[in-house]
């Protein structure tokens, strides 16, 4: 048994910190620090990091380093990127890694080296998806291929859609993309009601190939098709691919495997998008791009795997993260980007923070004792400042931020020149969040007394500054293997199992079990709401 987080010196000298350091401002410490700014500084790749205005000093820094050596952060590391089965209650490896690997590069798994069969998978995306592109590979009426429908929920859409937005500007623009996800009949609908079957290709994504919301989706695309096409069954091969590890199932499901391109279980569905369920992405940007992205991904990987403990970005994001969740009590952490084109970039990170480190059971089965991950959120800027931002400067609650941001616009894509107004307001947000604005200044503007509480900011919010030359495909690599990484440093310091999601099952034993239920009759075996609420619904559903 490994020991008690909260029983390390190093925790405690932490809580001591924190008691003398709840006084401080982030006014004092740039005041009294000019090379703060500096010092607080790090790069990954493209990306740079300003990590000056959080609440941390010299001697903070050097107590969660210590904390995180004390928590063998590094040897985990190491032994995760060796292939070592480190989700331990599934027994797998974990090796995202791998799939962003050089071809000269040797990673073994029980004693195999995982990287060709990586890179045979990726010829094979590579040559469909160019067939597709260039309008090879026709259905079955022999028409080109106009839209991609990937279908697939959690990491087998989130990390593709958010992708295909981030990358929008690189993508085929004869081509449309839609992804389908909600078992909510109208996705599925609204994505299929404007198209010709002849023309469409449908991706089913799913890792396991039993996850409901897809099967039943991909059920009713298929009778789309059929629907649309006469009935020809042959037609099916032309018009339905399968992303998956369960070659199996998508027999079964009707989907020819000569079609299906496989990944493995040492790649968890949150951390997956660069495998081949990216291959609706791999369509919309072309190989080269991919290719790009997994480099970037790659940077990233190197930079963690070797960056001093001092400069190495996701160690410094997770152990400033971990500051707030467990010693100031910060519940949340707001990830806001100044991009676009970044407009599901949150709702990512949602997967893979919260089903990561959404945890309340240590590696060894005991309970943890301390803070775990926090809630994810946001949206992209500018809109946010116009709808939430409020609660962020002047609420109750203490909600650490990082703030996303580009130096150039994507070419061609601001024609109007419209990027300075943007990085404007991304500058103005961290610098009023972090200074905020004193009863005096207020004063000496003329204020009328009785307004002056209200409009006083105290500041003193933390903010993370990370910005990029551009949004490529290389920096969204780079971007997604940093909260990847970071996430990983989190969860080894809290002692939970990051690559494992038992929290899903529950719910979705109940629905099954449920699902017969709202059409049968039958007598209810709930809780007395449930049952009222079931009852209800019942004779609404029979109305109808
Ligand atoms: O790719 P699959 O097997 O369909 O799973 C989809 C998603 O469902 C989950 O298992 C959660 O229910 C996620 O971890 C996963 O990304």
């Amino acid at each position: 048994m490994t020991e008690k987080l909260t029983d390390l010196p190093q925790w405690k000298a932490l809580e001591a910190h924190h008691a003398e350091f709840d006084k401080v401002n982030l006014r004092e410490l740039f005041d009294t620090d000019p090379g703060r700014a500096e010092r607080y500084f790090a790069q990954a790749g493209d990306l740079s990091v300003d990590y000056s205005k959080h609440l941390v000093s010299d001697e903070t820094l050097r107590l969660l380093l210590d904390l995180a050596k004390a928590r063998g952060v590094f040897e985990l590391r190491d032994r995760m990127f060796a292939g070592e089965k480190v989700n331990l209650t599934e027994d797998r490896a974990v090796l995202h890694v791998a799939l962003r690997a050089p071809a000269t590069e040797r990673i073994e798994v029980d004693g195999e080296d995982v990287v060709p069969a990586v890179h045979e998978v990726l010829h094979r995306m590579s040559a469909f998806a160019s067939r597709v592109r260039s309008g090879e590979w026709t259905g079955a009426t022999g028409k080109r291929i106009k839209t991609v429908v990937n279908i697939g929920i959690g990491g087998s859409d989130l990390g593709p859609a958010m992708a295909y937005e981030a990358l929008r500007a690189y993508t085929k623009r004869d081509m449309q993309f839609r992804f389908v996800s909600n078992v909510d009949g109208a996705d599925l609908y609204e994505a299929t009601q404007d198209l010709d079957p002849e023309e469409t290709l449908f991706v089913v994504s799913s890792k396991t190939f039993t996850t409901v919301e897809t099967i039943t989706n991909a059920t009713s695309a298929k009778k789309w098709l059929l629907a649309g096409l006469g009935g020809d069954e042959a037609a099916i091969a032309k018009h339905f691919v399968a992303v998956s590890t369960n070659d199996k199932a998508v027999a079964e499901f009707g989907i020819d495997t000569e079609n299906m391109f496989g990944f493995w279980d040492w790649v968890g569905g949150r951390y997956s998008y660069d495998s081949a369920i990216g291959l609706s992405l791999m369509i919309a940007i072309g190989p080269e791009r991919f290719e790009e992205m997994l480099g970037g991904f790659h940077t990233v990987d190197q930079h963690f795997r070797t960056a001093p403990a001092e400069r190495n970005l996701p160690l410094l994001m997770g152990l400033i993260g971990l500051w707030y969740r467990d010693f100031w009590d910060a519940q949340t952490l707001a990830v806001l980007p100044y991009s676009h084109y970044l407009s599901k970039f949150t709702a990512y990170l949602q997967q893979l923070d919260m089903e990561s480190n959404g945890k309340s059971t240590r590696r060894d089965g005991e309970p943890v004792e301390w803070e775990t991950g926090p809630i994810v959120w946001g949206t992209p800027g500018t809109n946010g400042q116009h709808a939430y931002y409020q609660l962020i400067h002047q609420g109750t609650a203490l909600i650490p931020a990082d703030f996303i941001g580009f130096d150039r616009a994507i070419e061609g894509t601001d024609p109007f020149g419209q990027q300075d107004a943007l990085m404007a307001n991304f500058f103005a947000q961290t610098e009023a969040l972090a200074f905020g604005k004193t009863r005096e200044q207020v004063q000496a503007e003329g204020v009328p007394a009785a307004q002056v509480p209200h409009r006083t900011f105290r500041g003193n919010h933390p903010t993370t500054t990370l910005t990029a030359p551009r949004l490529t495909p290389s920096v969204l690599g780079q971007l997604v293997a940093l909260y990847e990484h970071k996430v990983f440093v989190q969860g080894a310091v809290w002692d939970i199992d990051s690559f494992d999601q038992w929290g899903v099952e529950l719910g979705k034993v109940l629905a099954k079990k449920i699902e017969p239920e709202l059409s049968s009759g039958g007598e209810l075996h709930h809780d007395s709401s449930t049952n009222a609420a079931i009852e209800r619904y019942r004779g609404d559903r029979a109305a109808k």
